[in-house]
């Protein structure tokens, strides 16, 4: 049984009158690597920081390695690499002195692997000596990865890390990403909207909807199993589909359920020429899941 990294229950938080986060229940294990998907403005910048006890929660609980977010010991801390959607680093400082002083704040830091993103992410000539404050936002977005990735985390929290990274970046980073996560068996977590870098790297998907996360599954898995069934709503309820996700009423009153089909399920799919099945596609699922 692997270790519990990450555990949230009944999370609740609103502003003003708007609640984002209703009762979301997650867990995330050793060595998960998931994508966190969902639409704009659906909470998954909030859910991060509640669950990096960065933002105060209304109401539920979370804690990381088995301590609550809410009073995490250093310890704890150091095992945790973040990088926010807007990196808050220090403008007046160059990369080298911003990366010296976070070196001196973690018990681990790995000059290599510092030594090694730096020249080879392009902070090895000019890049070096700028004060952050004049750096682009990809270059600001780079270093940032670097400073998370430094300390060796084991708990790897990425908030849109490659928004604005070009695709040679992207690519990059995805390389350096998937290379520490094997290595490490670093747990990640990770939003974007770019599903094809998605497909690449994570392991598992979390679809965040209506506050919760409605989806959690293995991207290929989903992928392999997820239909979209169409026809009358007695043909489809014949089939009695386990793993009903959501279900569409047309005006022709005939109705689509989305569901993920077991091997049996798909079989009498097939036997069942009055039903139509479609595969769906990630960017279908999104569409689907974040209705
Ligand atoms: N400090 C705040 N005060 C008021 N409302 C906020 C605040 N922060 C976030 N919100 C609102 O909460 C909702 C969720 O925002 P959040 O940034 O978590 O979404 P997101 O899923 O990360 O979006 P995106 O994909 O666009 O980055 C949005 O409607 C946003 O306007």
């Amino acid at each position: 049984m692997t270790t519990v990294v990450l555990q949230a229950e009944g999370l609740q938080k609103s502003f003003g009158r708007q609640p984002v986060l209703r009762g979301l229940d997650w867990q995330l294990r050793q060595g998960q690597v998931v994508g966190l998907l969902g639409r704009n403005g659906a909470g998954k910048s909030t859910l991060l920081e509640c669950l990096l006890g960065l933002r105060e929660t209304d109401g539920g609980s979370a804690t990381l390695f088995g301590e609550p977010v809410t009073a995490l010991s250093e310890d704890a801390r150091a095992r945790i690499g973040y990088v926010p959607q807007k990196a808050e680093l220090f403008e007046w400082l160059t990369p080298v002195q911003m990366l010296d002083y976070f070196r001196a704040l973690y018990p681990r830091w790995n000059d290599a692997l510092v030594h090694g993103l730096l020249t080879r992410w392009g902070f090895q000539g000019e890049a070096r000596i700028k004060p952050i404050g004049r750096l682009s936002g990809g270059e600001r977005q780079r270093l940032s990865i670097i400073r998370a990735l430094a300390h060796e985390p084991e708990l790897l929290v990425l908030d849109e890390p490659v928004a604005s990274l070009d695709p040679v970046g992207r690519r990059d980073f995805l390389r350096e990403l998937i290379g520490t996560v094997i290595e490490h068996d670093t747990t990640v977590v990770f939003s974007t909207h770019i599903l094809s870098d998605l497909e690449r790297v994570a392991l598992d998907v979390a679809f965040l909807h209506d506050g919760r996360i409605g989806l959690q599954a293995g991207l290929d898995e989903l992928l392999e199993s997820a239909r979209r069934v169409t026809g009358t709503a007695a043909a489809v309820d014949a089939l009695r589909l386990q793993g009903e996700i959501r279900r569409e009423h047309h005006a022709d009153g005939t109705v689509s359920v989305l569901a993920r089909v077991s091997d049996g399920e798909a079989a009498a799919l097939d036997a069942a020429p009055a039903l139509r099945a479609d595969a769906l596609s990630l960017e279908d699922l999104f569409v689907e899941v974040t209705k």
